[in-house]
């Protein structure tokens, strides 16, 4: 039998609809994602900790949830919503259903209601704090839980996700070089699109030292992507400023773009409702040539795009720009002879799920260890 859900926004609108996934009550930012595929990669990226994820497709969960495309061992997302779910899962590699899956990770959800005017609200209003709720269907009582709820902007998640203990992805193939991965909440892809060229991935709690990443003696230093405000990492700020004034070569994509922009001098705001889906396209500011990408992120790089900051490490710009809306999507780092020392992405090459237009980044990052970037 089916049981009544009420989704409410931090501002009083609020959504009526049938419960999906686990019942019971759950919190968060509520966003939305327009990816018409890969909800499985999507519920399974840490980045999406502590929100409440609607999908802007209304038929999700066709192909049920399989064994090979987790991002992270378990779902992250605080809440689902979805328009129309797929009663009954069809796809060779489907081992169980989304509903089923939700459930047995206690993820509460609501399907049934108007996506569509969802998202048109948050594009309008901006993403904001919002509850689901199967055990309080009043609007004004979800309310008042919503408003005692903590704010997206100011709040350090990557301590909540990160693994708790150091861990190799061994190269595939022929090692040829020795990366450190900060994970500030890594996807399970991004280590494997390094080691398919020959790179072994120590992947180190966020909260690692100096010392514990240079006794890697790694050859570049990358950093993942994770949930939260970037405002709060100044130990991985810190950290990076160090590692490049050591000259270690380095990588790093969304949150670790956002490190790499703070650990330059820049800041990095909140946007209004962020870029979430696997169609966003992006500029590469050197080629001309305009890459579609995944992304996932709700903050952003401060920076006028023709920025040329001079910076203790070298000279920083604007690499890669969001075509929707001017974005900061890309930086890089150059020494005096106009040589590349470090860069990164505030989108997603390792493209789980997503179009894989930008995997040259992952050889780029080797040509970098190579000396020939
Ligand atoms: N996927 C990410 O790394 C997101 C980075 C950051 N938490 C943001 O929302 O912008």
């Amino acid at each position: 039998m089916s049981q009544p859900a009420l989704l409410v926004l931090e501002d009083g609108r609020s959504f009526a609809g049938t419960s999906y996934g686990a019942t019971g009550e759950t919190f968060g930012e509520a966003v939305f994602t327009t990816g018409m595929t890969g909800y499985q990669e999507t519920l399974t990226d840490p980045s999406y900790h502590r929100q409440i994820v609607t999908q802007t497709a209304p038929h999700i969960g066709n192909t049920g949830i399989n064994d090979e495309d987790d991002e992270s061992q378990k779902i992250w997302v605080s809440g689902y919503v979805v328009r129309d779910p797929a009663r009954v899962p069809s796809n060779w590699r489907a081992t169980r259903s989304l509903d089923d899956q939700l459930k047995s990770q206690g993820i509460v959800g609501i399907s049934g209601i108007d996506t569509r005017a969802l998202t048109r609200h948050l594009r309008e209003r901006g993403a904001m704090r919002a509850g689901i709720s199967t055990d309080v269907l009043d609007p004004a009582e979800l309310l008042a839980k919503v408003l005692e709820q903590p704010a997206m902007a100011g709040s350090d998640l990557a301590s909540e996700v990160t693994a708790a203990e150091a861990y190799v992805v061994p190269a595939e193939g022929e090692k040829r070089f020795t990366v450190v991965a900060l994970d500030l909440g890594i996807k399970a892809m991004t280590p494997k699109r390094m080691a398919e060229r020959g790179i072994e991935v120590h992947v180190l709690p966020a909260t690692a030292t100096l010392a514990e990443v240079l006794a890697v003696n790694p050859d570049g230093i990358f950093m993942s992507n994770g949930p939260g405000d970037p405002e709060t990492t100044e130990h991985p700020t810190t950290l990076l400023k160090e590692l490049l004034q050591r000259g270690k070569p380095y990588f790093g994509i969304c949150f670790g773009n956002q490190v790499f922009g703070r650990a330059l001098g820049l800041g990095t705001f909140k946007l209004k409702y962020g870029h979430r889906g696997i169609n966003q396209p992006v500029l590469d500011r050197a080629t001309g040539k305009v890459e579609i990408t995944a992304q996932n992120h709700g903050f952003a790089v401060d920076a006028p795009l023709d920025s040329v900051v001079e910076t203790p490490y070298g000279t920083a710009e604007v690499s890669h720009v969001s075509l929707n809306d001017n974005v900061v999507e890309g930086l890089k780092l150059t020494g005096r002879d106009g040589k590349l020392l470090a860069f990164s992405v505030q989108y997603h090459p390792e493209a789980a799920a997503g179009p894989h237009d930008s995997a040259y980044l992952f050889d780029r990052f080797v040509e970098l260890m190579e000396g020939r970037a």
